[in-house]
């Protein structure tokens, strides 16, 4: 019986000091203190209360809810029967507490997937349960035997926090048998037991970690029909957030076909929306009326609109102008380069373009070559001297600048000012060469001007140049304003700014950056004039904002970052209990701010994401990695669950596609098994060459045809890092596609899609080359989400989607001169990869191979006095290179010979030390000796000669 009413009363001196008295009124204790009621229920307490009598009197000590209290001075008479009759209450109690302590543990952990944020409250509720009741378990006829089970169950499973996972896995495990039926019926296939777990499972925030064509769209359509064919969730409270507008459609469309197949009706399925829809829809709910704005879908227009801002930010004003140059090009500092080889790539990678257009080596050539222009003095870049004489072996002497229509040259040299070079560079040598080129000036009576590295280090370079130039006589005029903006437009640098700028400005955009972020994250990233880009980008950003504000439009970046205010105070109120994200790993801030926004005010959702590591290639637009590789840093703990079994492609193509990807320590690791097993290399390696010479064309159209042969059915898709490559492959195949099934796509379009054949072009080094290393783009890089600092860690796995989108075969088409640095790594026999082409044997590779970079390799080119080879690391090679007239191999120059690299046929043509120009064999009356053929030419005529074993003058 519950509700004898018994008291217990103060003694004299709880009188005294007004204590409290203490009453059971049912199931309640009701605290009398200070001529108040405090009523505490006997269902949450935490143990059996403990009485003590002292001297005194009695003391009442007990644990409720989150308290403890202490009554003192009782009368120790009337203590015993209230301590009895609490106890008793208790007691009674005991059947409904456990039952329902029970039933919350059934609910959490055994009717579904125990979620972490259900763990540790049930698990101190399961613990003051047994600390009350599991020590009268042996009093007999206490509890009921079905209340000791229960009692045992939670005992066993305590505590939570430890058995936790294997309560899940037995969840799982009855689930597998229990929804077998709807598994095996949900999608065209059977679920693997992997997609079944990424189904089941649903802690709090769950993690489906895939690799290319496991079937993650599948896991997501499984998921959700589940969900409410389970009657777990309302379908009304289901979102589903794809990528982009294609993605969504595609998920759509198998959802309702999945769905019609089980009989799922159509208005009882999910919400699928890309995550810039379900924005502009929270906006609208909140009573905010968004207009896009049309740069959101106009990208000539934002570019059009950014051309004519910039255009009258500069036309006015000459500082403004200056700076628009001096920052078109990364301010590089060759010192600053570790090793000859990180130099060598950069120069052959990078490209920096005069205000008269001119290609020119370096930042520092770049900003002599615009004084020069911007004070109308006239000047050839690098021109022939007036003497073909040579300053070093191999090597035309070409001074700098020549200011035209006079003797006077320009050598800026590249020392610091204690006469060092840059790492690399042979110091005593470079010396020996200054001192050459000074003689040699001194020598034919030409002026030599001199500036340094040291003065462009001390910002002195431009007022040095004025006062050499004035001091030798050259007039210098300011160039009109106009005149130059026309110069930088014709020569594209206005738009390859404004392209640049544009970059910038998404980045901004969707990282969220103020103009102090700016700044911190260029400084950081070691740009120079950081100052001068965070000005020039914030007035740029607020020009664009302003736009929007004025014509009442907002774009996309808005759209999400203004539908997470509106979730943060409510003015939008999330109903979602369950959201599912595709491709996770290229997620942005923004997005992951709008998602803990939907997480934290919303119904205490379930949010499962799906991605995959390998394939995060969208970091240009935002896409932040580290949000799933740190995914327990920055989301939370979770339930990972991987999906290693592709469906799209055999063994060999994953086996060579996972092992390049995993190179990179940052990626997740990954044991990919594969449906198709295939017993030999599928992964073809193949040179561009016919008959010896490069023919992208030609190699494309012989591969086609060769597997349009063997399935004439076969699809086939064309696939290039650029765009431009694919326009000439649509070109050239033209007459192909029209009875067969050819599609052409770039690396990043290619994600999501699949074709039997996958011919993969471009591979080749350089600035348009493939992994793409340009430096221009440093600014946007500083801007743009951190990356792991593996190198081209982005192209690489741009590489990797490309080629898992291969079911069969996977064609990589390279230039073997030089091939792309990712071709040399699939050289290594690790890869088993299948090397069609010989030229990429180890012998070939030697014979192309420059002697003097670490990485160039010389090619065939072909130009208006016939063909030539040049080494692909193009600026930064000092070396001359000729066609070997025995083998038709690179022959390269010796002080003395051109010697072929070709070692079966090691020629050697002799060479006049002095010029370069070949020698020819004469007779003289003294006998035979060799004279230079250069002595008929009569502006700059060389009578070197030499007998034939012995040299001389
Ligand atoms: N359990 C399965 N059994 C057989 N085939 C399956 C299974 N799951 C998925 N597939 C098939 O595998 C192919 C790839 O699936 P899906 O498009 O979902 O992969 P994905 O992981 O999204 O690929 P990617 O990441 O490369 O875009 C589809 O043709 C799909 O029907």
């Amino acid at each position: 019986m519950i509700g004898s009413a018994v008291i217990c009363l103060p003694n004299f001196l709880g009188n005294l000091f007004g204590t409290a008295h203490v009453r059971l009124e049912g199931s309640e204790l009701v605290l009398q203190i200070n001529g108040q009621d405090r009523r505490i229920s006997l269902a949450d307490v935490k143990a059996f209360p403990q009485i003590r009598k002292g001297w005194f009197g009695g003391t009442y000590r007990f644990d409720a809810g989150n308290q403890s209290f202490v009554l003192r001075f009782l009368s120790r008479k009337t203590l015993p029967a209230l301590e009895s009759a609490v106890r008793s209450t208790i007691m009674e109690l005991a059947d409904t507490r456990i039952q329902n302590i029970y039933q919350q543990f059934e609910t959490a952990a055994v009717r579904q997937y125990l979620r972490d944020s259900r763990v540790s409250a049930l698990d101190e509720d399961i613990s003051s349960l047994l600390s009350l009741y599991k020590p009268l378990q042996a009093e007999s006829g206490c509890l009921s035997a079905k209340r000791l089970q229960q009692l045992n169950i939670l005992s066993a499973v305590q505590p939570l926090s430890s058995t936790a996972n294997e309560i899940r896995q037995r969840f799982a495990h009855k689930q597998m048998s229990s929804r077998k039926r709807f598994f095996d019926q949900v999608e065209s296939n059977p679920l693997t037991e992997q997609q079944r777990l990424a189904v089941i499972r649903n802690n709090d925030r769950n993690l489906v970690l895939a690799a290319a064509g496991t079937g993650k769209t599948s896991v997501i359509v499984a998921k959700a029909l589940d969900l409410i064919d389970t009657a777990k969730a309302e379908p009304k409270s289901i979102l589903i957030l794809a990528y982009n507008n294609a993605a969504a459609k595609e998920l759509r469309e198998r959802l309702e076909y999945r769905a019609e197949q089980l009989h799922i009706q159509h208005d009882r399925l999910p919400e699928i929306q890309t995550f810039h829809a379900l924005g502009r829809r929270i906006l609208i709910d909140a009573g905010i009326t968004p207009s896009l704005s049309r740069f959101a879908e106009d990208r000539l227009a934002l570019e059009s609109w950014a051309t004519s801002w910039f255009e009258q930010a500069i036309q006015h004003s000459e500082r403004s102008l200056k700076m628009f140059i001096r920052l078109l090009y990364p301010a590089i500092n060759p010192f600053d380069f570790k090793t000859v080889q990180e130099y060598e790539e950069y120069v052959r990678d990078n490209e920096y373009r005069t205000l008269k257009g001119e290609q020119v080596r370096g930042y520092q050539e770049l900003l002599i070559a615009n004084w020069l222009y911007l004070h109308c003095v006239d000047y050839e870049y690098e021109p022939s001297y007036v003497s073909k004489r040579r300053i070093s072996a191999g090597f035309d002497y070409r001074p700098d600048f020549h200011i035209t229509g006079t003797d006077i040259y320009l050598e800026h040299f590249g020392i610091d000012r204690a006469g060092n070079t840059r790492p690399g560079i042979d110091n005593v040598k470079f010396q020996n060469e200054m001192v050459s080129k000074r003689n040699l000036h001194t020598e034919v009576g030409t002026t030599l001007l001199e500036t340094f590295h040291y003065n462009w280090v001390e910002g002195t370079l431009e007022d040095i140049l004025e006062q050499h130039l004035t001091e030798a006589g050259i007039k210098l005029y300011k160039r009109p304003l106009d005149e130059v903006l026309d110069a930088l437009k014709d020569f594209g640098g206005i738009a390859e700014g404004v392209a640049r700028y544009l970059k910038c400005l998404q980045a901004i955009r969707v990282e969220q950056l103020s103009g102090d972020e700016i700044f911190s994250r260029l400084n950081a990233h070691n740009i120079a004039n950081a100052d001068e880009y965070t000005d020039l980008l914030s007035a740029f950003h607020n020009a664009y904002k302003d736009k929007l504000l004025e014509e009442e439009r907002i774009d996309f970046d808005d759209m999400i970052i203004r539908a997470t205010t509106s979730v943060l105070t409510g003015t939008y109120r999330s109903h979602f209990s369950h959201i599912l994200v595709d491709e996770f790993q290229d997620i942005s801030r923004a997005r992951m701010d709008f998602l803990n926004a939907m997480i934290e005010k919303g119904p205490d959702p379930i949010l499962t994401v799906v991605g995959d590591d390998w394939q995060s290639i969208y970091r240009f637009s935002g896409g932040k990695l580290e949000l799933t590789t740190r995914f327990e840093e920055h989301v939370g703990s979770h339930s990972l669950t991987r999906l290693e079994k592709t469906f799209r492609y055999n063994n060999s193509i994953a086996h060579t596609a996972g092992m390049f990807v995993m190179a990179n320590p940052e990626q997740y690791k990954k044991e990919i098994s594969t449906h198709q097993i295939v017993a030999s290399p599928q992964v073809y390696l193949m040179d561009d060459l016919i008959d010896g010479k490069p023919d992208l064309q030609a190699t494309t159209r012989q591969i086609v045809s060769k597997i349009l042969q063997h399935s004439p059915d076969a699809s086939i898709a064309v696939m290039a890092r650029y765009n431009y490559l694919l326009q000439d492959a649509r070109d050239y195949l033209d007459e192909m596609c029209r009875n067969s099934n050819i599609t052409f796509w770039t690396f990043h379009g290619s994600k999501g899609l699949e074709a039997g054949h996958c011919i993969i072009i471009g591979l080749s080094q350089g600035k348009l080359g493939f992994p793409n290393s340009r430096k221009d783009e440093l600014v946007v890089e500083a801007l743009l989400p951190s990356l792991d600092p593996y190198l081209h860690s982005e192209e690489r796995r741009l590489f990797y989607v490309a080629i898992t989108r291969a079911k069969q075969k996977c064609y990589l088409v390279a230039d073997a001169a030089a091939p792309s640095v990712f071709v040399e790594e699939l050289l290594s026999p690790s890869f088993e990869v299948n090397i069609v082409s010989e030229r990429f044997s180890e012998k070939y590779r030697r014979l192309h191979k420059c002697p003097s970079c670490t990485s160039g390799y010389f090619k065939k080119q072909s130009g208006q006095f016939g063909e030539y080879y040049a080494c692909s690391s193009g600026n930064a090679c000092p070396t001359k290179v000729r066609i070997c007239k025995d083998c038709n191999s690179p022959s390269v120059d010796t002080q003395t010979h051109s010697v072929c690299n070709n070692e079966d046929c090691a020629s050697k043509l002799p060479i006049c030390p002095l010029c370069g120009r070949p020698l020819h064999e004469r007779a003289g009356k003294y006998g035979k000796f060799y004279g230079c053929s250069g002595y008929g030419i009569p502006d700059d005529r060389c009578s070197y000669t030499q007998t034939i074993n012995e040299r001389h003058q």
